[in-house]
Order: C-alpha cells, then sequence, then structure tokens
C-alpha cells in the first residue's frame, strides 16, 4: 500500500483540507498521513476564522512522518504565511519526496481569504519550483501570472507561464468556467484538455482539494500523468454528481468510489 501524506489546513465540517485529502487518499487504497498547517474553523456556509500553526511544530510534524515512514507522494494545500511556505519548502528539499503536488489555495470557495496576500509572492518564488504538479484553479492563476483568464487559449498561455515559472507540470482547472468544466494540464512539453460536463450542485466544497489528492494517490499508484489526471477528474465528477446534500451552505462532495462503481452508479 502506498503512503499518502496531506500537508494542509482543517475542516471541521469534513469537506476541505486535510479530511478531504484523506477520505481522497483512502478511497484510492492508500494509507492517508497528515501535517496541519492551519486549525481553521468552517463549515459549508464560510471560514469564520484560523489559526496558523508554528513554523517548528510544522516542522516537527514533517519529521515525525518522514522519520518514520517511506512516503511515497505529498499533498500540499493550505499555507496562509510566507513562513509556513519556507518550512515546508526547506523541508521538501531536505526530504526530497518522490510525488508533489501543490495545490496553491488562495481563497475559499465562500470567499475567505486562505492565503495572506504577502505570501504570493513567496508561494511563486519558493514553492512552486518544488511542484511535480501545480494546480491552480482559474482566479489561482490569474493571481501566479498578474494575466486575466476568459478561454480556454488563456487557460494554455497561463499553463505555459507557470511552468516557466519553475513547476514541472500545471493543471488549470475550469471549475470557475461557465460554460463546462473543462481542465487543461500542460506537462512541461505537450497541453492535454480534460474536457468535463458542469454539473449544477451545491456539493463542491472541497472540489480543489479532492482532485490534487487524487493525483497524488494515482501517481503514487504508479499511473502516468495525464491518466492519474483524467482518473482523478472523473472521482471528483463523481464525487459532485453523487453527493447527498450535506450542511445548510455548499456541500462537501462524496468519496464513495467503489461503492458507486460496485451499485453501477458510474
Ligand atoms: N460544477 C462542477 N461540475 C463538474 N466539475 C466541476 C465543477 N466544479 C468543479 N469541478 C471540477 O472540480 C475540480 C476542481 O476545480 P475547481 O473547482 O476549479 O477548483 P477549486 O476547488 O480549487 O476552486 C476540477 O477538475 C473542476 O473541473
Ligand atoms: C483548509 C482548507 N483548505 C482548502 C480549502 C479550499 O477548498 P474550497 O475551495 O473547496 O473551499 C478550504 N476551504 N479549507
Amino acid at each position: 500500500m502506498k503512503h499518502v501524506l496531506s500537508i494542509a489546513g482543517t475542516d471541521p465540517s469534513g469537506g476541505a483540507g486535510a479530511a478531504a485529502d484523506c477520505k481522497t487518499f483512502c478511497a484510492h487504497g492508500c494509507f492517508a498521513l497528515n501535517v496541519i498547517t492551519a486549525v481553521v474553523s468552517q463549515n459549508t456556509q464560510g471560514v469564520r476564522g484560523y489559526m496558523d500553526v508554528t513554523p517548528d511544530l510544522i516542522a516537527d510534524q514533517i519529521d515525525a512522518v518522514f522519520e518514520d515512514i517511506d512516503v511515497d507522494a505529498v499533498k500540499i494545500g493550505m499555507v496562509s504565511v510566507p513562513e509556513t511556505i519556507r518550512v515546508i519548502a526547506d523541508k521538501l528539499k531536505q526530504y526530497t519526496p518522490r510525488v508533489v503536488v501543490i495545490d496553491p489555495v488562495m481563497v475559499a470557495t465562500s470567499g475567505h481569504r486562505l492565503l495572506v496576500p504577502e505570501a504570493e509572492q513567496t508561494l511563486r518564488d519558493i514553492l512552486l519550483p518544488l511542484a511535480d504538479v501545480l494546480t491552480p484553479n482559474i482566479p489561482e492563476a490569474e493571481v501566479l501570472t498578474g494575466k486575466e483568464i476568459h478561454s480556454l487559449a488563456d487557460m494554455e498561455a497561463v499553463g505555459r507561464e507557470i511552468a516557466a515559472m519553475g513547476a514541472k507540470a500545471v493543471l488549470v482547472k475550469g471549475g470557475h468556467r461557465v460554460e463546462d468544466a473543462t481542465d487543461l494540464l500542460f506537462d512541461g512539453t505537450d497541453v492535454h484538455y480534460f474536457k468535463g460536463q458542469r454539473v449544477e450542485s451545491t456539493s463542491t466544497h472541497g472540489t480543489g482539494c479532492s482532485l490534487s489528492s487524487a493525483i497524488a494517490s494515482n501517481l503514487a499508484n504508479g499511473m502516468k500523468l495525464s491518466d492519474a489526471v483524467a482518473a482523478a477528474k472523473h472521482y471528483v465528477f463523481t464525487g459532485i454528481a453523487h453527493a447527498e446534500p450535506i450542511g445548510k451552505g455548499h456541500g462537501p462532495i462524496h468519496h464513495f468510489y467503489e461503492l458507486y462503481k460496485k451499485a453501477g452508479l458510474i
């Protein structure tokens, strides 16, 4: 069994962050490990506040994992402040995990910032070059490049530009598109489109967290990148399409992929 580590913030309502990551790893038959960067009070209706874990405690959590367990892949989510980014980057350089998937989380679906503006530059300069795969959504790709995205051609242009900043591969996610939910991968050489129908649903909390965790799991399980992304996208699509509404706001996607398969739903 492969061991996959999430480095992310929390969500007590179980839809995003560390909870989504660990559910996704388990659904892919991987053993879930997790390091917490920030304790967040949030639910399906929004983020109420958060407290960053100190850099020393983040470092010690990462050491506790790597000194003890062989890690096959790492997924990084909410990193909130420059100090958090620096300590994670130092530890990635120290332990050189085989696969690093970075979801550059900036703003929650509810509109609350999860990355302070001063940290955007640090993320771009220090963390981005350590990514085997970086998975910005459209607003995040716009912040990283300073360019507006209105079309698939714009998604391709920013994907290439972010790769030129140092990420080995870039998946520009299309969840914020109006017409469909097509994602675009630039793998450093080729461009791949992952066409996706938009599901009209309020169960979209944690889609980005789950997608990047599914990619990390699929890569840990030995898939090649384009297959890993295609399978991850299907996982998230199914999670949205078959979710039972939970909570009063934007509910979580579901992680019962194998059950859905057995039931003949997918
Ligand atoms: N309403 C939707 N219908 C189908 N797929 C969606 C929908 N919303 C998001 N996705 C997919 O979920 C994944 C996460 O995308 P996105 O929502 O853009 O990320 P984030 O959660 O970081 O904002 C992408 O593969 C995207 O295409
Ligand atoms: C700890 C944490 N990490 C990431 C997200 C983003 O998820 P979403 O964009 O689906 O709200 C979140 N809400 N909370």
